[in-house]
C-alpha cells in the first residue's frame, strides 16, 4: 500500500505532539520510518530521553498571578518569541516532498528558530531566501576539508543565519540497528545539496580496523573547534555536550553556547537521558554561557523541567517531523503551537509569568 498524502486540516483527535506519530507513520515508506525513529543500539537512551521527564515531578504553586504573562526570551543579543526551537534534522525530503522548506514556513508562522542541518535537502539559501523565513541558525558538521566547512560558514554567515550550531557528538552516525534492519539507504533522488557531492566515507585496508583506521581518520577534534571560533563571526554553539568536563572544556576555549543533547539517543546508546545530564552541566556552567537542552521533549511541561534545571531554550526533534510528514507546514505550525500552549497552562499553574522566573524550587526534587 502506497503512503498516505499529507493531510490538509488537523484533524479533532490530534491534540498533543504525540498524536501524530500515528498519522505519520501511515504517511511514511518503512525505511523513512526507521530512519525517522532509530536510535542507537538497543533504543535504551531513546526510551530514557522520554522517561526522565515523567520522573521529574512539578511542585505546583497556587494563587500566584500570571496575568500579562509571557514567553520571550532574548539569546545571543536577538529577541524569540518562545523557547522551543526546531532541532536539525537531515534529510527532510524523506519526510514531505517540500522537505526543509515545509518546515520553514511552518516555523515562520509561528515565529519559532529553526536550525537547519547540514544535511539538508534545500539549499541554506533558499531556506533563507523563502518570503516567509523563520529565524534561523546553521548546524554544522565539520568536513574533512576545512575549506569545505569555511564555505558553508561563509554562506550561512550571507544569508542571514543568526549563529552556527556545531554538532560534536557523531563523529560517526553510531550503531543503528534500526536502520539497518530496514535496509535503509537514502533514496537516490534525495542528497545533501549544501555539499559539493557526497564525499567518500573514509576506508580502511582490508586488516585494518573500519572505525579507528576508517571512520575517525577525518573526524574533528577541539582544535578544529578553535579554528572555527577564529573564523566565524556568528556565535558558536556545540551541540551534543554531555560530560560537565567537555562543557567546562568549551567554556574555557571560548564557545558562545551549550546544547545538553546525546542527539536524541540515535548516536551512543545507554548514555543518561539530556534532562539528567543537564544539572551537571548547569553546574559547571555556572552562567559563563546559554544552555539549551534537546532530546525527549514531547510537552510543554518538558520545557518547562527543562528551564527550571537550567536551560534557557530547548529544541524538538522528532515531533516537528511527524507534524511534516503527517500535515506539511500547517502540522508543523500546529505542533509547535500546541508545545507553546501547554508551556504557558504550566507556567500560569506555576506562578511563573515569564521564562527568567522558572526555578528549580517549581519542582518537587
Ligand atoms: C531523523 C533525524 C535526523 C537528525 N539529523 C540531525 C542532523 O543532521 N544534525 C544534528 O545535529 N542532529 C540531527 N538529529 C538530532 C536532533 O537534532 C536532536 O538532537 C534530536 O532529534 C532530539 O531528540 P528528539 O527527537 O527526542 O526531540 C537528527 C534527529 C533525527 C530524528
Ligand atoms: C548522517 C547522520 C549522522 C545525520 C544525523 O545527524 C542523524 O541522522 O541523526
Amino acid at each position: 500500500m502506497s503512503p498516505k498524502s499529507p493531510l490538509t486540516v488537523i484533524p479533532p483527535d490530534i491534540v498533543a505532539v504525540s498524536d501524530y506519530e500515528a498519522y505519520a507513520r501511515e504517511r511514511l515508506s518503512d525505511m523513512a520510518w526507521a530512519y525517522l525513529q532509530a536510535g542507537a543500539g538497543d533504543e535504551h537512551t531513546v526510551r530514557r530521553n522520554l522517561e526522565a521527564f515523567s520522573e521529574i515531578l512539578l511542585k505546583g504553586r497556587v494563587l500566584g498571578s500570571a496575568a500579562g504573562g509571557h514567553t520571550r526570551l532574548s539569546l545571543f543579543g536577538h529577541v524569540y518569541e518562545h523557547p522551543i526551537f526546531l532541532a536539525p534534522v537531515a534529510y527532510q525530503k524523506l519526510f514531505h516532498s517540500d522537505g526543509e522548506r515545509a518546515t520553514a514556513l511552518g516555523a515562520a508562522v509561528t515565529q519559532t528558530l529553526m536550525v537547519l542541518s547540514t544535511l539538508s535537502t534545500v539549499t541554506l539559501e533558499e531556506v533563507a531566501q523563502a518570503e516567509t523565513a523563520p529565524p534561523l541558525w546553521f548546524q554544522l558538521y565539520l568536513q574533512a576539508d576545512r575549506s569545505v566547512s569555511l564555505d558553508l560558514i561563509h554562506r550561512a554567515q550571507r544569508e542571514g543565519y543568526r549563529a552556527l550550531v556545531i554538532t560534536v557528538d557523531a563523529a560517526m552516525a553510531g550503531v543503528r540497528n534500526r536502520e539497518q534492519r530496514a535496509g535503509f539507504r537514502l533514496p537516490p533522488h534525495l542528497s545533501a545539496v549544501n555539499l559539493p557531492s557526497q564525499s567518500p566515507v573514509p576506508t580502511a585496508a582490508p586488516g585494518q580496523s573500519r572505525v579507528f583506521d576508517g571512520l575517525m581518520k577525518t573526524a574533528p577534534g577541539w582544535d578544529d573547534i578553535e579554528w572555527v571560533l577564529s573564523e566565524a563571526r556568528l556565535p558558536v554553539i556545540l551541540k551534543g555536550i554531555m560530560a560537565p568536563e567537555d562543557a567546562d572544556h568549551a567554556c574555557r576555549m571560548g564557545v558562545h553556547g551549550l546544547i545538553v543533547s546525546n542527539h536524541g539517543g540515535r548516536v551512543l546508546d545507554t548514555l543518561p537521558a539530556a534532562i539528567e545530564a543537564l544539572p551537571t552541566v548547569a553546574a559547571v556552567v555556572a552562567g559563563r554561557v546559554p544552555i539549551l537542552l534537546d532530546g525527549g521533549i514531547r510537552r510543554g511541561s518538558d520545557v518547562f523541567k527543562a528551564l527550571a534545571l537550567g536551560a534557557s531554550a530547548v529544541l524538538v526533534g522528532r515531533p516537528y517531523v511527524q507534524a511534516l510528514a503527517a500535515a506539511g507546514p500547517l502540522g508543523v505550525a500546529h505542533a509547535i503551537r500546541t508545545l507553546r500552549e501547554e508551556l504557558e497552562v504550566v507556567m500560569a499553574l506555576s506562578g511563573t509569568p515569564t521564562l527568567d522566573r522558572i526555578r528549580a524550587e517549581h519542582l518537587s526534587l
